[in-house]
């Protein structure tokens, strides 16, 4: 049997195969004979093979510099201490983002010619997403960042870099009084009367009960009025701490405090682009993020459906030795139903009633579910004893449900996006119950009438969700499906 931890490893997700690195890794002896100043980085194991110090940070800085010249053309540098990149793994976020615009999970709306324009929110001194993105793919960045240096650098990098440097915009963070509001630190050292500067001590704040972002605008009031983008994607600051973030003894990519910490870590800033973007709503098709943990990434998710997203998605990227996630979601409707490739197995089906009354008893709810049925031509049975109304609709009925649905998807999106084709003379019942006065609870069973001795009833969940014009009762057999979450 084999051990679990290869296991493990051999199933996890490889580089992007549009990565350009997907089949020929860095050939560093090559480079060195290339490079003489990368030569001095480079050593040899004692099966020969060419290797670098990943602790040392000048030897992964130089690695960069000669990737990105060498494989992209791009004259590049970063000073001492500040996060360095591995081009590789950068890449691979680029390749994902690239893969959402290609796909027909939401409708295209950029016209043939048009340039895709991306936002990359804290660009960093290294500015490596726009240069590779404009180098690969020809889009065009709006690339901020709160720093000075990282400004500086970032404008450096690509001004040295005729070939992209029109297709990207460095664009400074300026510090509003009114959002830099951590008690304390919003004093007249951590922001200039016209908003100008963010020098680095305004980040430096104390360790905080409070997990909220405070820290300056990130899409809000960054974005110009009617600007719009294709995307937004984020490397955020990860740690809540310095300590947090701590020295990988493995790695040396080096990072300063201001790039690294921010109060309340990633899941604060990423919550805070989450808040922009229920602002913003379709000014960006795609909002995107790395997420660097997991139960940040649960909570994320969760907090996308509570907004009301119309479509979240998740990848896993490897970086070495340790996972992180990307994260996107979208306000645009999506075009089609979308079949989660691993709960192609369960049925589910949401469907909202109109016009429900929160007084209605459970008879009435029954009534309203039989003639919602009966109007998509289901038969349906209505047993006013047991409080059932048993259903059996065909393909054809089925289809005609869930086109109606789809019409409710502004309204209903962060539960029904995810509408999943129901098989052929599906047979299910629903149960009202009144537990309580004034609360009913309603349970849904989905049996399949094509293989009648091995009926298997779902274990199927109902939520009634107030969604302002009635009910919706989304039969569901896993609810996490439901959210429109896939990998
Ligand atoms: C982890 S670094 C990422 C740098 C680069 N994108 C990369 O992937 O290497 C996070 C960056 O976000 C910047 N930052 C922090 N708060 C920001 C804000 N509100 N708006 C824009 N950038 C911000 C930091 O200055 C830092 O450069």
């Amino acid at each position: 049997m084999p051990n679990k931890k290869r296991r493990r490893k051999e199933e996890r997700p490889k580089i992007h195969p549009k990565n350009k690195y997907s089949d020929n890794p860095p050939d560093f002896a090559l480079l060195a004979s290339l490079y003489p100043s990368f030569k001095p980085f480079v050593f040899y194991s004692r099966e020969g093979r060419p290797k670098i110090d990943w602790t040392d940070f000048n030897a992964t800085r130089e690695l960069t510099r000669v990737l990105l010249l060498h494989d992209h053309g791009l004259d590049w540098w970063i000073p001492d201490g500040q996060l360095c990149p591995t081009v590789p793994n950068r890449s691979n976020y680029i390749h994902w983002i690239e893969d959402l615009l290609s796909s027909d999970i939401i409708p295209k709306t950029n016209r043939n010619g048009d340039n895709v324009r991306g936002f990359d929110i804290g660009t960093g001194a290294n500015c490596i997403y726009p240069l590779i993105g404009a180098f690969l793919l020809g889009w065009s960045f709006v690339a901020s960042d709160v720093t000075d240096v990282a400004l500086e650098w970032a404008e450096r990098n690509v001004k040295n870099n005729q070939h992209v440097s029109e297709l990207i915009e460095i664009r400074k963070v300026k510090c509003s009084q009114n959002t830099l509001t951590p008690e304390g630190l919003n004093n007249a050292e951590s922001c200039s009367e016209e908003g100008e500067g963010l020098p680095s001590s305004s980040f430096h704040m104390p360790e905080s009960e409070d997990k909220r972002y405070h820290g300056p605008p990130i899409l809000v009031d960054v974005v110009r009025d009617g600007e719009k983008f294709d995307f937004c994607m984020c490397n955020p600051p990860f740690f809540e701490s310095i300590e947090e973030a701590g020295l990988n003894p493995k790695t040396s990519c080096g990072g300063t405090h201001e790039e690294m910490v921010c109060p309340g870590g990633e899941k604060a800033f990423i919550t805070r682009i989450i808040e922009d973007s229920v602002m913003l709503k379709q000014s960006f098709r795609w909002y995107t993020s790395m997420v660097g943990r997991k139960v940040n990434l649960k909570f994320l998710i969760a907090k996308l459906r509570e907004v009301g997203v119309a479509i979240v998605k998740t990848t896993e990227f490897v970086q070495g030795q340790t996972c992180r996630w990307g994260l996107a979601w979208s306000f645009v409707p999506p075009t089609k139903k979308i079949i989660s490739p691993h709960a192609t197995e369960k049925s589910i089906l949401s469907f909202m009633l109109e016009g429900l009354q929160r007084q209605f008893g459970a008879i009435q709810v029954l009534q309203s579910v039989e003639s919602f049925f009966h109007a998509a031509g289901a038969s349906c049975k209505l047993n006013a004893s047991t409080f059932t109304v048993d259903i059996t609709a065909s393909t054809d009925h089925c289809n005609v449900l869930l086109n109606n649905e789809v019409k409710h998807h502004d309204e209903v999106a962060s539960c029904s996006n995810v509408l999943e084709a129901s098989p052929p003379n599906l047979c299910f019942r629903i149960s009202v119950f009144q537990q309580i006065p004034g609360t009913l609870l309603i349970k849904g069973s989905i049996q399949h009438r094509d293989s009648p001795l091995s009926v298997k009833t779902y274990s199927a969940k109902c939520k009634l969700a107030d969604v302002g014009k009635g009910y919706s009762i989304i039969l569901l057999n896993n609810p996490t499906v439901g959210g429109g979450t896939e990998k």
